[in-house]
């Protein structure tokens, strides 16, 4: 197979929260060929892929957990099924707290996928703190170490000096990069289907590496975590809080504003006494947006990921109980 027959992919990383999935569904709308997605979301409720708006019926969900566990064989049989409906292009979304390049990595051995494009989104009013934070700032600078282009997404929340200094922040960690700044992950025209990636830097992977992931389910012989730093998530909890009862809107909205802030991202679906149909609940570090769902809604549910606190447990239980 000749590279010119290969299939590009794109890989989005990025924190939690920063504009991933928004910008993987305006590249489906708009980036003009046919585009397998797999997402890789961070709770065993994989709100994501029921988020991505596919027209096509393309889109086809990894399951739940590691993107490297999932994809350890060759590229796994989450791409091998998105690959028979033979797409133009494959797009794959990280989890926020995952390492895009271990997604990249994967696609570079795979001979029937050429690397076209690493992107990394940036929340523009929250990664200079982020980055401040000794718990995040290792998973941020990896996100950000192999990103062809730089998104620092979510200038609207930004001031001035926020903007600024996430700038230079990003240009700091990753000087070669292309970088654009946008609200709504709205990308100029000309970078939306991609980017020509002219020069990349020799590539060091190593394909038959044998080492343990760290996760239970896991029983495959190549993984390519770093050996530093085998399970790059470890730090990070997860909580699974189902919301059965239709609630107080009001009383759900004051809980939300009081959440604590190792609480970093919430998202996922709840019903409220005074409507019929669900909402669809974004939470990230402290702003939150809440908008009907559409009809694919099957459970009323929040997954959420932070810092380990047992403040939040507690918080999440009187959040639903609204
Ligand atoms: N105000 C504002 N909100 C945004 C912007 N971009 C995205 N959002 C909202 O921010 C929330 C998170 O966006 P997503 O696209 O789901 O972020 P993500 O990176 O996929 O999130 P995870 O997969 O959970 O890490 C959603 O409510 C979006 O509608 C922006 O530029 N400005």
């Amino acid at each position: 197979m000749t590279v010119a027959e290969t299939v590009p992919v794109m890989v989005i990383g990025g924190f939690l929260g920063a504009g991933k999935t928004t910008l993987l569904n305006r590249i489906l709308k708009t980036g003009g060929r046919r585009y397998a997605v797999l997402v890789n979301d961070f709770g065993s409720v994989n709100v994501d892929a029921a988020l991505i708006e596919s027209e096509d019926g393309l889109t086809k969900k990894l399951d739940n957990g590691c993107i490297c566990c999932s994809m350890s064989d060759g590229v796994g049989p989450a791409l091998d099924a998105a690959m028979q409906s033979s797409p133009e292009a494959v797009i794959i979304e990280g989890s926020g707290v995952g390492d895009p390049w271990r997604i990249a990595e994967l696609a570079i051995i795979d001979k029937r996928l050429s690397l076209e494009l690493v992107v990394t989104l940036v929340d523009a009013a929250n990664f200079v703190r982020q980055l401040r934070d000794e718990m995040l700032s290792d998973t941020l600078e990896r996100q950000l170490a192999h990103a062809d282009l730089v998104v620092v997404n979510k200038a609207d929340l930004a001031s001035e000096s926020q903007l600024a200094s996430a700038i230079l922040a990003v240009q700091r960690i990753r000087p070669d990069a292309r970088l654009v700044q946008t609200i709504e992950s709205v990308l100029p025209d000309e970078l939306i289907g991609g980017i020509m990636v002219t020069e990349r830097p020799s590539i060091d992977v190593h394909a038959h590496d044998h080492h343990d992931c760290g996760h239970d389910h896991c029983d495959h012989p190549e993984h390519h975590h770093d050996h530093a730093n085998p399970h790059h998530d470890q730090q990070f909890a997860r909580w699974l809080t189902p919301a059965p009862a239709a609630l107080d809107r009001a009383q759900f909205e004051a809980a939300l504003s009081e959440l604590p802030s190792a609480l970093l991202r919430l998202k996922g679906w709840v019903r409220f006494s005074d409507a019929d149909e669900p909402f669809l609940v974004h939470y990230t570090a402290g702003r939150y947006r809440i908008v009907p769902a559409n009809d694919r809604v099957e459970d009323t549910v929040l997954v959420g990921i932070g810092l380990p606190d047992p403040k939040i447990r507690l918080a999440l239980q009187s959040l639903v109980a609204a």
